[in-house]
């Protein structure tokens, strides 16, 4: 099964295998995807993968408009209180979601940040060929990933798994439907999905020892500017969507550890469960300048 990377070198082999596969790939969840057809009439990149660099982008706003002083000192602020409370835990360590990790504390100081158009525009580089862009504010001194993501109009991730991570996600315009999956292999009998080590991105439970069958959803959620959610692989699996057919959302998403960026996830097709491995998922900008390569 040929595997689908983010890295810019490979994108003359995702568009390959995209262009092979074409939208019955997608429709089977293996990548993003866009409901709505004034997006997907555009979107050569209905058969790209979300994750992967392009070259095409713009700004959802003017990038000559001057982002105020107060508005940009509260992203600031944000990051800060971000990096003070990640600061006092080893998660970054280990590799994968530290128990000690203050996800209160996280979930607390997001909240607490009103979402001002001027103080993320620099990061919210579009992209209408793709799903969604995925662009780095802040490496929070190597202990996260704060990413701004730009999502066109009814479009959506693949269904994936967040690489031992934890994941807060902060919406800064429109809203997002959140569609949670248990995992393909949770209710399987423990000799043939191994307890715990089934909810981890490297559990065993592959597509050969086990009934290939639709993930489950467990349930779905709309949220609305500046509320804040959280998901992990101990919930399971997730797909976002924006909803609209007009409008571009835009979300806040902080990642510790950065494991996805350096180690990449995995994807899940809905029909059957069957996964696969997304390598070292980049970015499409970089502390707000296009182009940028992963950290
Ligand atoms: N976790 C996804 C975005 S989302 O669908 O939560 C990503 O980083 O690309
Ligand atoms: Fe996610």
């Amino acid at each position: 099964m040929a595997t689908l990377s983010c890295s810019r070198g490979s994108m003359r082999a995702i568009q390959h295998i995209a262009a092979q596969s074409g939208p019955a790939m997608i429709a089977r969840g293996v990548s993003g995807r866009c409901l709505h057809t004034a997006v997907s009439q555009t979107n050569t990149g209905g058969d790209v993968h979300p994750l992967a660099f392009t070259g095409q982008r713009q700004t959802v706003s003017s990038a000559t408009q001057q982002m105020p002083n107060s508005a940009r000192l509260s992203l600031q602020t944000l990051v800060a209180d971000l990096t003070r409370i990640l600061g006092q835990h080893s998660g970054i360590l280990n590799g994968s979601a530290s128990p000690d990790t203050n996800v209160r504390a996280l979930q607390r100081a997001l909240t607490s940040y009103t979402s001002h158009d001027a103080d993320w525009r620099r990061y919210a580089i579009a992209d209408p060929s793709v799903p969604y862009t995925r662009n780095l504010v802040s490496t929070i001194n190597q202990h996260a990933n704060l990413l701004v993501l730009v999502w066109n109009p009814g479009c959506a991730s693949p269904i994936h798994d967040h690489s031992g991570a934890h994941c807060l996600m902060k919406i800064l315009k429109g809203s997002l439907r959140e569609t949670l999956y248990a995992w393909p292999c949770e209710n399987e009998p423990a000799q043939r999905c191994s307890g715990p080590a089934a909810r981890t991105p490297t559990h065993k439970c592959t597509l050969a020892s086990r009934p290939s069958q639709p993930l489950q959803v467990r349930r779905e959620r709309t949220y609305g500017r500046d509320q804040v959610t959280y998901m992990s692989d101990r919930l399971g699996l997730h797909r976002i969507t924006n909803p609209s057919a007009a409008e571009v959302a835009v979300s806040l998403h902080l990642y510790t550890p950065p494991n996805a960026a350096k180690h990449g996830s995995h994807v899940f097709d809905a029909e059957t469960g069957a996964s696969k491995h997304v390598a070292k998922c980049g970015f499409h900008s970089v502390y707000g300048l296009k182009g940028g390569q992963a950290a």
